[in-house]
């Protein structure tokens, strides 16, 4: 029986879905409002999703979560706070209620250490004290690294504005779990339909924007110890590394790139990891590790967003050596996280 760390596993307290509820409700045009609809205002369906329970499952640790991990065998949740996170709301609201969530998961931690670790967040629209929050979580709360959802304010983190906040994860040794959120307002254009804007489509359209950003600006060159995580199998990267370091060389070849001091492939290997969340497919994951290498790859659930059971069965009836599985199941987690 191997030991079970799921490592995208969603949350949320009420002080900050009382505030997305706010946004549901207000001009907004962001692609998220779909779905923070559908999540925080459910009264009437708003959105087109229906209505989801997933708000039940998202606030509840010790009633929903606990006993289905007992049941399933799922020893840890490493908890982040659900997207989009803080990042719809003004700078002073997304400051207090970063630094209010991540006390809330430092008791969390604290109460039951053999069944929870977490990822603090941070309001990169004010990447100062974003900054100073991280090391806060990192050095006070002593959690187990960062969360944030992709763009804030259609902005990504090549933008030197944030670079801060990229230091101190680098100083601190802390994984930014790269999580998304819906397209930005400048990438959404025809995502707005068939509930493209959402986790089928633009969620992976959206990360992996953020990540070519950050590879292709020569981010890793800046902080080259800095560390990030995506979820849902690398968010199509690795089916698509060939073509992307292809194509970024011979970019750079003829200026239409900066020059870098490492490939696409390599910055992709040494600075990235992932994890399985919502892609519970066996060929996809073999192929992912063969690719990218075993120790790059995590398992998760992203639950309540995806049932606990199968992603246990998914992973527990994969085929492969038992090195591999203990990598995948809690080894590469111990190691990224810094869980014991
Ligand atoms: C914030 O709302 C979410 C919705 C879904 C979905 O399956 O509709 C998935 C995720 C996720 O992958 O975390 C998040
Ligand atoms: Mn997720």
């Amino acid at each position: 029986k191997c030991r079970l760390i799921a490592c995208e596993e969603a949350w949320t307290i009420p002080e900050v879905a009382d505030e997305l509820k706010k946004v549901a409700r207000s001009p907004s045009q962001s692609l998220d409002k779909l779905l923070v609809a559908g999540i925080y205002d459910a009264e009437e369906d708003t959105s087109g999703y229906g209505k989801m329970n997933f708000l039940q499952g998202l606030l509840d640790v010790e009633e929903q979560r606990l006993p289905q991990m007992d049941e399933h065998g799922v020893d840890m949740h490493l908890l982040t706070l659900t997207a989009p996170g803080v990042q719809m709301f003004d700078a002073d609201t997304a400051t207090d209620l970063a630094a209010l969530s991540n006390d809330r998961l430092a008791e969390i931690c604290a109460n039951r250490p053999d069944r929870f670790a977490g990822l603090g967040s941070f309001a990169p629209q004010s990447p100062k004290r974003a900054a100073k929050e991280v090391e806060r979580v990192m050095t006070e709360l002593k959690l187990n690294g960062l969360v944030v959802n992709s763009h804030t304010n259609g902005d990504y983190f090549d933008d030197y504005r944030f670079w801060p906040i990229l230091e101190a994860a680098e100083a601190h040794d802390a994984t930014i779990y790269i999580h998304p959120r819906a397209p930005s307002d400048s990438l959404k254009g025809p995502l707005q339909d068939y509930a493209m804007d959402s986790a089928m489509w633009g969620y992976g359209v959206e990360v992996g924007t953020m990540m070519l950003r950050m590879m292709a600006s020569g981010v890793f060159d800046r902080f080259p110890n800095l560390k990030v995580c995506v979820g849902h199998m690398g968010e199509m990267v690795p089916f698509f590394i060939w073509r992307i370091n292809f194509m970024n060389s011979r970019a750079q070849k003829v200026g239409r790139a900066p020059k870098t001091q490492r490939s696409m492939e390599e910055y992709f290997r040494d600075n990235f990891v992932f994890t399985t969340s919502g892609v519970e497919d066996h060929m996809a994951l073999r192929y992912a590790i063969d690719r990218m290498g075993i120790d790059n790859v995590i398992w998760a659930i992203d639950y309540p967003y995806q049932p606990m059971k199968p992603a246990v069965d998914f992973i527990e009836s994969f085929e492969c050596t038992e090195a591999e599985m203990h990598a995948l199941c809690h080894g590469n987690a111990e190691r990224v996280f810094h869980i014991p």
